[in-house]
């Protein structure tokens, strides 16, 4: 039985002011179980963000982490740093890392290692463009993401991990893929795990939804079998918004 996650995504949005208030607007309205709760905030505000989810079911997670844990390299984040904070999961591969920041499969799958090997969880996100979803390439886009990015990765390590399949044609658009589309790509993409893995792994790994997900179409989108959850943008900013996907199914 795979555990429900509802996980925001910031981007780079609120500072740590509106971070602390975001954290007193959810106080005590998250489920304390049956649902897990991440919130993935900038840099800059995790050490509010930490602060403020302790004693909380709330999780938290980075936005983006480098893969080396030290050194020369300018600007970047440590992954031991972040675990050293208290930092629960990474996103990576987000489709805005890949389109604005040139991030590549190859640097994926090294934040993938550096991540688990400090403590961490990754959030992978793939997922296609319109143009290659009418193209009829989405699947072999997705599925190529996903080796790509799990390559050398334990089976124990990947049913731990979360994957996030977000078209990017459905990011911060207002149009959601169908939650039958939905289930089709990501049954796909646990399909590619059972191959390149096992079954009983296929059968762990949690497979997140995302792209304009909100509180009128969280309820459908978790109805499908595949779907595990949801990694959400814009309608994880405000703690009303927040905590309505979070009690989607009461
Ligand atoms: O990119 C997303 C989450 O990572 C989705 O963003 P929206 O929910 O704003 O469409």
């Amino acid at each position: 039985m795979r555990t429900p996650i509802i996980a925001g995504n910031w981007k780079m949005n609120k500072n740590p002011k509106e971070t602390q208030e975001f954290l007193d607007g959810i106080k005590g309205k998250l489920p304390e179980s049956g649902v897990e709760t991440i919130i993935g905030a900038p840099a800059i505000d995790l050490t509010t963000l930490v602060a403020g989810a302790e004693g909380t079911p709330l999780k938290t997670a980075a936005e983006n982490s480098y893969f080396e844990e030290s050194g020369a390299f300018t600007g970047e984040t440590s992954p031991k740093a972040l675990d050293e904070m208290g930092i629960d999961y990474v996103i990576i591969g987000h489709s805005e890392r890949r389109q604005y920041f040139g991030e590549t499969d190859e640097d994926i799958n090294k934040k993938a290692h550096a991540i688990l090997k400090n403590n961490m969880l990754p959030i992978i996100c793939c997922g296609e463009t319109l143009e290659q979803r009418e193209a009829g390439k989405a699947e072999s886009w997705v599925t190529g993401q996903i080796e790509a990015a799990v390559k050398g990765v334990s089976a124990s390590d990947l049913a731990k991990s979360v994957i996030a399949y977000e078209p990017i044609w459905a990011i911060g658009t207002g149009k959601t893929a169908t939650s039958d589309q939905a289930q089709e790509m990501v049954h796909v993409i646990r399909e590619k795990i059972a191959s390149l893995y096992d079954a009983d792994t296929a059968d762990k790994v949690r497979i997140l939804y995302g792209g304009s997900v909100k509180p009128a179409n969280v309820k459908e989108l978790m109805s499908k079998e595949d779907i595990d959850g949801g990694l959400v943008g814009g309608a994880s900013m405000e703690p009303e918004s927040f905590i309505a996907l979070a009690n989607f199914n009461k």
